[in-house]
């Protein structure tokens, strides 16, 4: 039987084929042959069988020759989500992998960080990262920009020029020892937070919205992190900072605030654990740290090939599982090399192999609950799946259309296979060139067209 929620909004556009998604109950739900309707608002009007075409064409009212017919190698599955990655590292990504974080964010981050002064050199930069995650797939991603109001709103409106759905954080720092131009005073880091939500957040861009944004504790007074948990209290905003990603960043945080238990206590007593806030990393959580995300509903953002990357931990996802704390993927481009979300997952996948080969009694993560954690996962970590993260009526259609025989793609089909395989296949060994078309909100947004801006 068809799902269906009949609107007054007209049917735009309507696809015949395989759909494969998660569901709360299903890591990978495979709809063979379905008929899925998306209305003029960029929302899904109903899902049915390819067979039920007759009823829903005169209950939606399409004709059946506007039916968008998929190919025998081509599927449907949600939009990818990066919960975290900052644009503006994107230069220097695939490149300065060879420290561990405090030495890495001294030698190689904040120098580039301070360039985006530059609002020329900031329109470059995160053009070029908005459309190379575009055409990747993500159709969401939970930016940090730099210190730089202008810069940050700038890759506010780039995101929505494009049609990324998006959330951008002007970063806060009001303590930085090592590149002494690279920080703020406390009130100017308050008053241009400030500044940056409302006039974000006046563009009235439909997708991208404001982020709170404290770096990291060791780079925040305790002052300036009680400041921006009113502020985002006060706004009803999403917050995102880093946790205990490396053994050293913390014990800097034990030395910087003796008073608190321990890290995830830091920002629960500033008030910036909330079920809008979204932390990176994570590798180093207690039981107790993890109790406290549960508690407070805020939820983490696993990058793993950051992690091996500089050498920072490997996070036990099954874990964090366990302890039902919401999780997603991230790149962390540019401490992970890879602005893909599918490499994301390949590395999330090797992590947790890597945790068997050294416990064979851990019950590694499979293909499936990584293809989650990349769409529904990363969709609830950011709190926003009540627009996007799967095919369900009522949500925006943020979707990937995949060709995994796409002719010059990475991937050999020897004989036709079933959609299981077809996406496994994708997930290990496809990239960018198997991704034919990304929608966002029912807009067609890759591939570019002309009137797209430069
Ligand atoms: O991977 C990371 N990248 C960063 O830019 C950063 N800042 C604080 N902690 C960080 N970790
Ligand atoms: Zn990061």
């Amino acid at each position: 039987m068809a799902k269906f929620n009949r609107t007054n909004t007209e049917i735009a556009h309507v696809y015949r084929g395989t759909f494969i998604h998660s569901t709360q109950q299903t890591a990978v739900q495979i709809l063979e042959d379905a008929l899925l309707g998306v209305d003029t608002e960029g929302k899904i009007a109903f899902i049915g069988k390819g067979t039920e075409q007759d009823r829903l064409s005169q209950t939606f009212e399409f004709n059946l020759s506007e039916i968008t017919q998929l190919a025998q190698h081509e599927f449907f599955m949600p939009g990818l989500v990066d919960t975290h990655i900052h644009a503006s590292q994107y230069s220097y990504a695939g490149t300065a992998l060879d420290m561990p974080l405090l030495q890495w964010l001294n030698t190689y981050t904040f120098p580039v960080e301070s360039r985006f002064k530059d609002l020329e050199f900031a329109n470059r930069v995160y053009t070029k990262v908005v459309k190379r995650t575009l055409r990747n797939g993500t159709t969401t991603a939970c930016y940090f920009a730099t210190i730089h109001t202008d810069a940050s709103l700038l890759l506010g409106q780039i995101a929505n020029d494009f049609g990324q759905r998006a959330l951008v954080g002007k970063v806060c720092m009001d303590r930085n020892n090592s590149v002494k131009h690279y920080k703020e005073t406390n009130q100017e880091s308050q008053e241009e937070t400030c500044r940056f939500i409302s006039e974000l957040l006046n563009k009235k861009y439909p997708l991208v919205k404001p982020v709170v944004t404290p770096r990291f504790a060791p780079s925040c007074t305790g002052a300036l992190l009680g400041q921006l948990g009113a502020i985002a209290k006060n706004n009803n905003l999403h917050i995102q900072s880093h946790i205990s990603e490396n053994v050293e960043e913390v014990k800097l945080v034990k030395e910087l605030f003796p008073e608190s238990e321990s890290y995830t206590d830091v920002y629960h007593k500033y008030n910036l654990l909330t079920d809008k806030t979204v932390m990176a990393h994570g590798c180093h959580l207690s039981d107790e740290e993890l109790d406290l995300f549960r508690q407070t509903g805020a939820s983490l953002s696993h990058c793993p090939n950051s992690n091996i990357s500089l050498c920072s931990g490997v996070l036990n996802v099954r874990k964090v599982l366990k302890h039902k704390v919401r999780l997603g993927l991230g790149t962390d481009v540019a401490g992970g090399y890879s602005a893909s979300i599918l490499d994301a997952m390949r590395r999330a996948l090797e992590s947790s192999k890597v945790l068997t080969i050294q416990d064979p009694e851990h019950d590694t993560l499979t293909f499936e609950e990584v293809f989650r954690l990349a769409t529904l996962g990363g969709s609830q970590a950011l709190s926003l799946d009540d627009q996007t993260g799967n095919f369900e009526v009522g949500k925006d259609f943020d979707a990937l259309r995949v060709n995994v025989a796409a002719p010059g793609g990475p991937i050999d089909l020897i004989q036709s296979e079933e959609p299981k395989i077809l996406l496994e296949k994708f997930l290990n060994l496809g990239d960018d060139r198997n991704i034919v078309q990304v929608f966002v909100a029912g807009r067609k947004v890759v591939p570019f067209t002309d009137a797209t801006p430069e």
